[in-house]
Order: structure tokens, then sequence, then C-alpha cells
């Protein structure tokens, strides 16, 4: 694997009594595709949140390598962590609905080549953006619809264009947040695919509740419950461990499945807090 990108050290969020991330040390490098999981209310949405500058964090450190030198990104804003080289896809939506689709990712590497201080990998004048954007869009396979307002575009197509523009971004880690969500079965392969081919040059860092997606594009799999790292590991040793399987995973991809044909692990409605009385795993240092 590749060298460390980012790294949190003690990281925590309070939201008054609820512990929604809980003293989270943890890494990226580059190279790698992570999958985040967990039960709804694990924490995370609010560890992304933390991760890039939407939220500040209680305690803990944010880090990120930026041309080789560690930099404190804790107390970032979302600008700044993009322009550090953190991008955020998926759930959060920054497409302008008027505009072409190949205006929206022009106007998002042509701000990015303006306000950043790093040099821009593919462009410095209006011509290279417009080749660099059709490049991106021709990528997700957008390229045939270049020219058609953003708000014409399918809610599928909508979800490409929003990881063309994190593209435009050049990052060098993209946090995707549950990129099959509200995705047609028929084309999850398409999402996994993108996901895979814009892998191959970015660290990606995803929250995915579809464990076949999970299972078919991590490297290594992080899982959280009620805010805490409870396991870290190639996907086949999450997989088979009792703790994650006892928080989150329950008979998924076993012989008596009782979900089979169901991509996402049942009871996955634990939230934190919840009262429920079920203590699993909470006990579990990180694996
Ligand atoms: N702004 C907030 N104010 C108060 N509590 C919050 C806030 N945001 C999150 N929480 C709480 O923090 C905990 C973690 O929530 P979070 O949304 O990070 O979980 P999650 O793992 O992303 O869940 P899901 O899979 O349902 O999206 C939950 O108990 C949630 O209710």
């Amino acid at each position: 694997m590749g060298t460390e990108l980012l790294r949190t050290q003690g990281l925590e969020k309070h939201f008054g009594g609820v512990t929604a991330v809980d003293d989270v040390d943890y890494s990226v490098s580059t190279g790698e595709t992570v999958a985040l999981i967990g039960p709804n209310g694990a924490g995370k949405t609010t560890f992304f949140n933390l991760l890039t500058g939407s939220l500040s964090p209680s305690a803990g450190t944010v880090e990120f390598r930026d041309d080789g030198e560690w930099v404190d990104v804790t107390d970032f804003d979302t600008h700044e962590t993009a322009q550090a080289g953190i991008h955020r896809s998926y759930q959060v939506t920054n497409i302008f609905p008027t505009s072409t689709v190949r205006e929206n990712v022009r106007v998002a590497a042509q701000a990015h080549g303006s306000d950043t201080h790093r040099f821009w990998r593919h462009a410095d004048s209006f011509e290279d953006y417009h080749a660099e954007t059709t490049r991106i869009l021709e990528r997700v396979g957008l390229g045939d619809l270049a020219d058609r307002p953003a708000q014409a575009l399918s809610h599928g197509e909508k979800r490409h264009l929003e990881l063309a523009i994190a593209l435009a971004g050049d990052p060098d880690l993209l946090l995707l947040d549950e990129p099959a969500a509200g995705v047609s079965s028929e084309s999850v392969d398409e999402v996994v695919d993108l996901i895979r081919d814009v892998a191959q040059d970015h660290a990606v860092l995803l929250v995915e509740h579809n464990m076949d997606v999970v299972m078919d594009l991590a490297d290594r799999i992080t899982v959280l419950h009620r805010g805490a790292l409870i396991a870290d590991g190639e996907p086949e040793a999450v997989r088979a461990d009792e703790r994650v399987r006892e928080a989150y995973l329950g008979g998924y991809g076993s012989d008596d499945d009782p979900t089979a044909g169901d991509s996402r692990p049942d009871d996955a409605g634990d939230g934190a807090g919840d009262g429920d009385g079920d203590t699993a795993a909470t006990d579990g240092g990180v694996a």
C-alpha cells in the first residue's frame, strides 16, 4: 500500500450527551479504497463531517499530507480541506441546476485552479480547463450529456455529475457518502465500475450500507459502532469478526443467511443511544 495520506488521533465529537465519534485513531493511505460501515447512528456521517471540516471535533486532531508534509487540518473549514485535497461526493450536492453539465464541472475545475496554492495538475488556461472538463465528463459517462442543463439529468446521472464535480477539484482523497443509495439495482454495477475506475488514481473512503458494493470495492473495511472503531482490516477478516457480526452484519454472506438476496445487513437500525439494551460489541477494542 502507499504512504499515509490522512490520519486522525483521539478524534471525538459530542452532541450534548451523545458521543457520536469516540476517540478514533485512524489513517488512510494513497492507493487505498476503504469502506466505513456500521449501523444507523454509528457516527459515520459525523466522522466524514469532521474530516471535511463541516464539523469541528470536541477533541483530537485530523492531519492530511499535502505535498509530502503533514498539515493539521483539524480547524480547517470545508473550503480549506478541499484546497488541501480532501473532496466529498454524493449526499452533499454542489450542482447549479440551470447551468449545463459541462459548466458545472468547468466552474469547479477553474475555482480550484484559481484558488489553490498547489500546482494544478492538468490545466493553466481556459482551453485546458475545457479539455480537462471533457476528460472528466467522459470518465464518468456524461460526455454525451455535456450541454444539457444539470436539472434535466436523471437522479443517477446527477450522482455521476456530483462525482465529476468532486474530481474537478483535483482531490487526493475522495470521500463518497453512500454512493449506491437511491441507485436502482440495475445501475449499482455501473456505480461500482465507476468508483473502481476513480480509485485507480485517488484514495477513496466510502460510507456504504450495501454490503455487496462494500465487498466488491474495499481493500479494507473499518467498522464504527456507537462512535467507536471496533474493527479495521481486510474485508474477509472483518466479515468474520464476531463483534462485527453481532453489531452490524448479522447473517450477511453466511450459508444460513436469513437475508440472502438482500445486500443490506439485517438489523442495521441500531442507533447509538437507542436504549434497547443491546450492548453487543460496545466493549470491544480496536481489532
Ligand atoms: N447535529 C446533531 N445533533 C445532535 N446529535 C447528532 C447530530 N448529528 C448526529 N447526531 C447523533 O450522533 C450519532 C451519530 O450520527 P451519524 O449521523 O454520524 O451516524 P451514521 O453512522 O452516519 O448513521 P446513518 O447510517 O443512519 O447515516 C447519532 O446518535 C445521531 O443522532
